[in-house]
């Protein structure tokens, strides 16, 4: 379904679940059948049919695409090694056995690599999602697609939705913004390409070997990316959702915040020279909330309810989004605008009011991103196009009305007003939602440069893209800042003084319908140009939703943006209030304490794992009031760190930052142990590549298949084990956690990709600490174990154990419940050595 306006998601044609997945993907939680839905709405296909979009053959084939379902598909992530080798075992497998599959009598078309994106790392499939969850032989398939999801190798994204990212043009150590993050999508890509080689890069630093070579980056942290990405969004949920799409990345660099985007606060930097210094950005994704209706072929309320205020009612929060991000961008920094709308009231119409309204194009200029994705099947932005808007008398029916510039509805509201007083027009038209005036060639925004991708091009959803570059500095004063209806007042005052009332006409005779039968609608056109009669019933249209101000009260913080619209239109979005945090006025409902870098713990820790000196002590963090090492130590980039502390007390709303590097180790005796402090497999890679000790070598398959299904496998000090070279170098090692380094190698023994994960090493026993899911998703990749059984005798034991002290319990009644537990624990500790919490679950 698709991201919706109303309660903060992409425009407002929403159901139940509100806009996940970026793109518009999300949970179908609609009860009648996808199949049941009309596909029809007239005010939609007049507007797209009338408004000269696409010759009239093309619009044909556009509106027929429209109408049909939208393909699965997702993408591989991650490092592009790892995204290459899980894709290479998705081609072997996966693709072979469908291509023999049939449903309902007829051939199974298999996932097709989608020639827009490089690599064939973007796929989708025709099959319908449901039925991929629902058929029994599509269940190897659908195990492989759920469980890569959940490792985070693979994202179900829509294909339109990817293409932003790739236009920005990320590099590595770029300093980046997501205004509209959630639900993540398009950060995960972003993350992607901030992190570029990293890996290889860092290692070969610890090498001390020279990190650059590719000469793209700031590679001066030891080949670490020094980039930084923001993600945003303003609804308090849905950034909830976002940090937890993002968690998943592993990504030091990144934060998450909450703010209205339109009024993003200035990022505050240390002071040079005793001036203030605010942070700038070298890219920016403007990725704004529009009416969806490019999302037409997943999304029922897009035919149900389409009307033309949507995008009017838009356009406004668009463009005071769009013209914050250019103020927050660096000179010769480029912002990508997008929307999954193909109204260029959303689109167009925002690009250029924002040039203008920066002051022109020798400010900020639209970039021809023909260069990128060149595959990519696309159509030149508009030059020209007709604003869209019903009117209605009180009781009356709604009369549609298409205007070719602000003058000719200025003039035709003019004369309604005289004529008919009582008839209401859209309050949010303004100036900015037309084609700007025309001007010399030297000074007209070149809107031809923006990229449209309609359905029919590549079997996908609609979606606008224009990619701005910040010429020069945008003086402020250049912005008009008045109030929409004082601008219509004038503007009608003018008109009146010095024209004729401009052309109307009135059609209240039938009009032919497309298919040849009248309808007896009237209505109303009032272009300059006298148009050909438009195909329109009279149409029961539901109201725009609720309209609520958008604003950022809570917000402190310095904010360079005038309060009104740059085009001095009304500052209302058709939006819900963005869910708050419940429980206060706080802004940051977590603590985010960086640890002292002479932390005496920190430095244990560092010492057990011989970590190199070179490695950054002070970039660990805690989230309690206090600072105290309790149960979770993160680990975040330097410049996540600055911002942090410089912003954390001026009202910015931080959300998320860092990953899990260390989790305490809870035994009995963990004083006796020399760091009972966990590896993370969120951290574990950043670390690595600078550890000298507790380091494992695994090189045999069988090893790791001993490893992944049994937890706890034995390991007695002086007896035979069954975890071959693993358990071999973990004889002599003391109690602890250690790094198990997989290297990549070729073959059918081989390992398709570079794993590290990490291992508790127990008095009786060995464990990897990877949970049962993640375990579960390296069976089915590495040795294609569709159901695996993982057996955990620890956890048996302790089953055991509790409905044994249940019966015993049950016969004695008075024996203390408690006092059983905690023997059943020690019995299993003393017997194994093993923590009943590792047993249970491993984070
Ligand atoms: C189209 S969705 C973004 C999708 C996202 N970029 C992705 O790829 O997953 C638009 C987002 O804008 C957010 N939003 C709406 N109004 C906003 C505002 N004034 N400031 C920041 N975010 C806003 C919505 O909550 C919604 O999550």
């Amino acid at each position: 379904m698709g991201r919706g306006g109303r309660g903060g998601g992409r425009g407002r044609f929403r159901g139940k679940n509100k806009g996940r997945g970026g793109g518009g993907g999300g949970r179908d939680t609609r009860t009648e059948s996808w199949n049941d839905i009309q596909r029809k709405n007239e005010l939609f296909e007049s507007y797209y049919r009338r408004g000269g979009f696409l010759e009239e053959a093309e619009f044909e084939e556009m509106w027929k695409t429209l109408a049909t379902d939208l393909p699965n598909s997702f993408r591989f992530t991650g490092t592009k090694s790892d995204a290459l080798a899980v894709r290479e075992i998705f081609k072997k497998r996966y693709i072979p056995a469908i291509q023999s599959m049939d449903f309902e009598g007829e051939p199974v078309e298999p996932p097709r690599p989608v020639a827009a994106f490089p690599d064939e790392l973007v796929w989708d499939m025709k099959t319908h999602k449901k039925v991929i969850r629902r058929y029994a032989p599509f269940a190897e398939f659908q195990k492989f697609l759920v469980a890569e999801t959940t490792s985070g190798n693979i994202s179900r994204q829509e294909v339109v939705s990817m293409i932003p990212p790739h236009f920005l043009d990320v590099k590595p150590g770029m300093v980046v913004l997501d205004m509209c993050a959630a639900p993540g999508s398009k950060t995960a890509q972003l993350a992607e390409m901030i992190h570029g080689d990293e890996e290889e890069r860092v290692a070969r630093a610890a090498r001390d070997e020279n990190p650059n070579v590719d000469g793209e980056g700031d590679y001066s942290d030891d080949g670490r990316s020094t980039g930084l990405l923001i993600a945003n969004d303003t609804d308090y949920k849905r950034a909830g959702m976002l940090t937890h799409q993002v968690k998943r990345l592993n990504f030091p660099n990144l934060i998450v915040t909450n703010h209205d985007a339109s009024i993003f606060p200035s990022v505050e930097l240390p002071s040079q020279g005793g001036k203030k210094q605010y942070l700038k950005y070298d890219r920016i994704l403007a990725d704004v909330p529009c009416s969806g209706d490019g999302t037409a072929r997943k999304n029922p309320n897009v035919w149900s309810k389409w009307t033309p205020k949507d995008g009017l009612g838009l356009h406004n929060l668009q463009l005071r989004i769009l013209f914050r991000g250019l103020q927050m961008l660096k000179k010769g920094g480029r912002l990508v605008y997008s929307t999954c709308s193909m109204n260029p009231v959303e689109n167009e119409a925002v690009v250029a009011a924002a040039i203008e309204a920066c002051g022109g194009i020798s400010k900020v200029q639209l970039v021809d991103g023909s260069g990128h994705l060149p595959n990519l099947k696309r159509k030149p932005g508009l030059n020209k196009w007709k604003v869209y808007d019903t009117s209605a008398v009180p009781g009356g029916e709604k009369t549609a009305h298409l205007f070719n510039s602000w003058d000719a509805f200025v003039k035709a509201k003019q004369n309604y007003d005289k004529e008919e007083p009582e008839r209401q027009f859209s309050s949010k038209i303004s100036p900015g939602c037309f084609p700007p005036i025309e001007k010399p060639e030297e000074e007209r925004i070149p809107l031809e440069r923006c990229v449209r991708v309609y359905p029919h091009l590549q079997d996908t959803g609609g979606f606008f893209i224009a990619i701005l570059e910040k010429i020069d500095d945008i003086k402020i004063a250049q912005i008009s800042a008045s109030d929409n209806t004082e601008l219509l007042r004038k503007a009608m005052q003018e008109s009146e003084a010095t024209t004729p009332a401009a052309t109307t006409v009135e059609l209240s005779d039938a009009t032919e319908q497309p298919n040849g039968s009248t309808s007896p609608s009237k209505r109303k056109l009032d272009d300059a140009d006298v148009q050909k009669p438009e195909v329109i019933k009279k149409v029961k249209t539901e109201e725009a939703p609720l309209e609520q101000p958008v604003n950022d009260s809570d917000s402190k913080s310095k904010v360079e943006t005038p309060a009104k619209a740059p085009n001095g239109a009304v500052t209302k979005a058709p939006v819900d209030e963005p869910s708050k945090p419940k429980g206060g006025q706080q802004s940051n409902k977590e603590y985010f304490e960086y640890v002292p870098a002479d932390d005496p713990s920190i430095a244990q820790i560092l010492n057990f794992f011989g970590i190199s000196s070179r490695f950054p002590r002070d970039r660990f963090m805690v989230k309690n009031k206090e600072g105290l090492l309790l149960n979770k130590v993160y680990y975040t980039s330097a410049l996540a760190k600055t911002i942090i502390n410089q912003n954390k007390y001026r009202g910015m709303k931080f959300i998320h930052c860092g990953v899990v590097m260390f989790v305490s180790h809870k035994i009995k005796d963990a004083e006796l142990m020399k760091a009972p402090w966990r590896l993370q497999n969120e951290g574990i890679r950043i670390l690595e590549p600078w550890a000298e000790q507790r380091i494992v070598k695994l090189t045999n398959k069988n090893t790791l298949y001993k490893l992944l299904i049994e937890m706890f496998p034995k390991m007695p000090r002086d007896g035979s084990h069954e975890i071959g070279e693993v358990g071999d170098q973990l004889k002599d090692m003391d109690i602890g956690c250690c790094f198990v380094r997989v290297e990549q190698s070729e073959g059918e023994d081989g390992f398709p990709f570079r794993m590290v994960l990490p291992l508790w090493r127990h008095p009786g026993s060995a464990n990897l600490m990877v949970d049962k899911d993640d375990r579960k998703a390296m069976l089915l990749r590495l040795f294609n174990e569709k159901d695996p059984q993982i057996k955990n005798h620890v956890a048996e034991k302790a089953a055991a154990a509790a409905a044994l002290e249940a019966k015993e319990a049950e016969e004695e009644e008075s024996k203390d419940p408690a006092e059983a537990e905690a023997k059943a624990t020690m019995e299993i500790e003393e017997e194994g050595g093993v923590n009943l919490e590792d047993a249970m679950e491993v984070s």
